[in-house]
């Protein structure tokens, strides 16, 4: 280089001239910037303390290169330090990647947070956390917190006074300010649901807005046929008002209105509709005859149905993406449309909507179902499918127990049962010929409501307490859409969680310890659970094992097992049992007087089992 360049520009241009392999570090770069780079250089790399550029710079390439980097750093902090976010980001950008040093990609992802771009900031964290290639707890939260923030942006900004944080149990939602009991804290709608195979005959409704289709024909059962006609009209009459809009091509699916069959055969219908996949009409039999296939999850609020139509929605969301270049599928996917695009595929993007619902279980128990994995496979392999979608045994384990440890029982408020008290309520008002009489031989009383299982992104965020702060109530969201609201049971301070119940508050611990871990693969250490104790054969509080006895009745025999003498219950929850005055005493005052009460006579909030 020569010594006489005076010239800030044409020293860089010597500099660039003489390190060809840095030529691209310089790209972006304004003037000011080049000259800021080369006095760092002179000061870090040739010690110089003169501002004069006019002297050559001769260093080693790799010493320079790293002066270089050092430079671009030191910007990228002092930006992100001075809160200029977009301008730190850039500076971290302008690194090639292959050179960003560890730090770097962790300014990167923070200013990405801080600018709510947060699908660029999860990919700068896991990047982070892959050039680290060490088990960074901090990289971890951070990453997790952004994938959070992604998911989760738009109901934070909606619903202020909560927060999701991450523990070893997950993701958890926690108050941010004073709740009053009986204050509604948020509401949430499902991104996919299906009517539960108990009601599905019994109790029908629209499968899109769940609204009670419960019909006089339906109510009455045999004994409508058997009616005199004129009867018949009569209770028409009287009856509210139900349209019913079936499926153009099936008799499976019924709707309220054209616009929820048209939204439910645009989201999954079209190609789970028997006249367009055969292959569907084994699983919409099976949901119809109320099989059981695993007692007490597939029977229950676990319709087989729920894990067809997420795959089917998922498989229309990557069509419409890669047809339309747009997501949009006729589902009001609120809570897919807060995705920001990232590289992915579409089918890897589709696939995402629905990632943050947990998944968690014994992958080898799906064994014992291979009826349903082949009924799908049966499906989702029919060559009536848009796409190809490989539902290996894997990833049927996988949705299986998403569906499993999130699904969430809700219902349109137009329930059956209402329907049936305004029909009752039209004939006293209205009726002067005698037909309520007459009805007495007819009514069987009040109808089964109709139960939809839904996947409910914000409220699976919930966890479990055997003296849960919240409640869930079914709430009409929109007009047009059903859902959920969570309502607050005991005051909450700020940082308190907002627990549910997953099981019937009213058993005993060793009762809802077996269910939550066969249902939902936890075991409970909830404060209830820590105060309560299984049986009266050992102290609650010290453990102490009860005097054995003789059997007191011979005829039965209890192998080896010892016979024992309860210890006496508490007398107001009585599911805790004490071996002396003083067990029970200091029980009491370390916490036990927090979860004592009646437990038969609280209200189940969750029917999540
Ligand atoms: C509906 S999800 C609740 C949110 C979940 N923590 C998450 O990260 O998405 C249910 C799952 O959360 C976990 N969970 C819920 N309550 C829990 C508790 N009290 N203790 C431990 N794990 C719990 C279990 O893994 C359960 O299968």
């Amino acid at each position: 280089m020569s010594g006489d360049d005076a010239n800030d520009d044409r020293t860089l241009v010597a500099i660039v001239n003489d390190l060809p392999s840095t030529m691209n570090q310089f790209v972006g770069f304004t003037s000011k910037e080049e000259s800021d780079l080369i006095l760092h250089i002179r000061r870090t790399v040739l010690h110089s303390d003169e501002d004069s550029t006019n002297d050559a710079i001769t260093a080693p390439t790799s010493t320079l290169s790293f002066a270089i980097l050092d430079f671009k750093v030191e910007r990228a902090k002092q930006k992100y330090a001075a809160e200029s976010f977009e301008e730190a980001f850039y500076e971290c950008w302008k690194i090639p990647q292959e050179q960003r040093p560890l730090e770097i990609w962790k300014i990167g992802g923070e200013c990405c947070k801080k600018l709510r771009v947060f699908a660029v900031a999860q990919r700068w964290f896991s990047e982070a956390i892959h050039v680290c290639r060490s088990n960074n707890s901090d990289l971890n939260v951070k990453l997790e917190q952004a994938r959070i923030a992604r998911f989760f942006n738009n109901y934070l900004t909606q619903y202020p006074m909560i927060d999701i944080r991450v523990d070893q149990r997950g993701k958890g939602i926690y108050s941010k300010r004073v709740i009053s009991p009986g204050e509604d804290i948020f509401t949430d709608i499902p991104l996919v649901h299906a009517q539960t195979v108990d009601t599905l005959s019994i109790s029908p409704a629209c499968a899109t807005c769940t609204t009670s289709l419960l019909t006089p024909a339906v109510y009455f059962e045999t004994t409508w046929s058997r009616m005199p006609e004129k009867l018949q009209r009569q209770i028409e009459e009287y009856w509210p008002p139900i349209t019913l809009v079936p499926c153009s091509f099936c008799p499976f699916e019924l709707y309220c209105s054209e616009t929820c069959r048209q939204q439910a055969w645009d989201s999954y219908h079209k190609i789970l509709c028997p006249s367009a996949n055969p292959e569907t009409m084994e699983l919409f039999q099976f949901c119809a005859s109320r099989q059981i296939i695993v007692r007490g999850t597939w029977n229950s609020i676990f319709s087989p149905m729920i894990l067809a139509k997420l795959i089917a929605m998922i498989i229309l969301h990557v069509v419409n993406s890669v047809h339309n270049g747009t997501s949009s599928n006729g589902v009001d996917l609120t809570y897919a449309h807060q995705f920001q695009r990232t590289d992915d595929g579409p089918l890897e993007q589709a696939k995402e909507i629905f990632s943050e619902f947990i998944s968690s279980g014994d992958p080898t128990y799906v064994r014992t179902i291979p009826r349903m994995l082949k009924l799908m496979n049966n499906i989702f392999n029919h060559p009536s499918m848009p796409i190809q979608y490989d539902l290996n045994e894997l990833e049927f384990s996988y949705r299986f127990y998403q569906i499993a440890c999130n699904a969430q029982s809700f219902s349109s408020p137009t329930y059956a049962a209402t329907l049936y008290t305004r029909f009752l309520s039209n004939v006293r008002q209205r009726d002067r010929t005698g037909l309520y009489v007459t009805l007495q031989t007819y009514l069987k009383g009040e109808p089964a409501d109709q139960v939809f299982g839904g996947l409910f992104p914000l409220q699976s965020s919930l966890n479990h307490s055997c003296d849960n702060s919240c409640e869930i109530m079914d709430c009409q969201v929109t007009p047009e859409v059903a859902g959920i609201k969570v309502r607050c049971k005991h005051q909450l301070k700020p940082g308190d969680e907002l627990t549910i119940n997953y099981v019937d508050l009213a058993l005993g611990r060793r009762a809802r310890r077996a269910m939550l871990k066969r249902a939902y693969n936890f075991w409970c250490e909830c404060q209830r659970c820590a105060f309560e104790g299984d049986d009266a054969y050992s102290c609650t509080e010290c453990k102490l094992l009860s005097p054995s006895i003789d059997n007191p009745n011979p005829n039965l025999t209890n192998g080896n097992i010892p016979y024992r003498k309860p210890f006496p219950a508490c007398s107001r929850c009585r599911n805790a049992w004490y071996c002396s005055p003083n067990c029970q005493k200091q029980a009491w005052k370390r916490g036990h007087k927090l979860i004592c009460k009646d437990w038969t006579k609280e209200r189940s909030s969750s029917s999540a089992n």
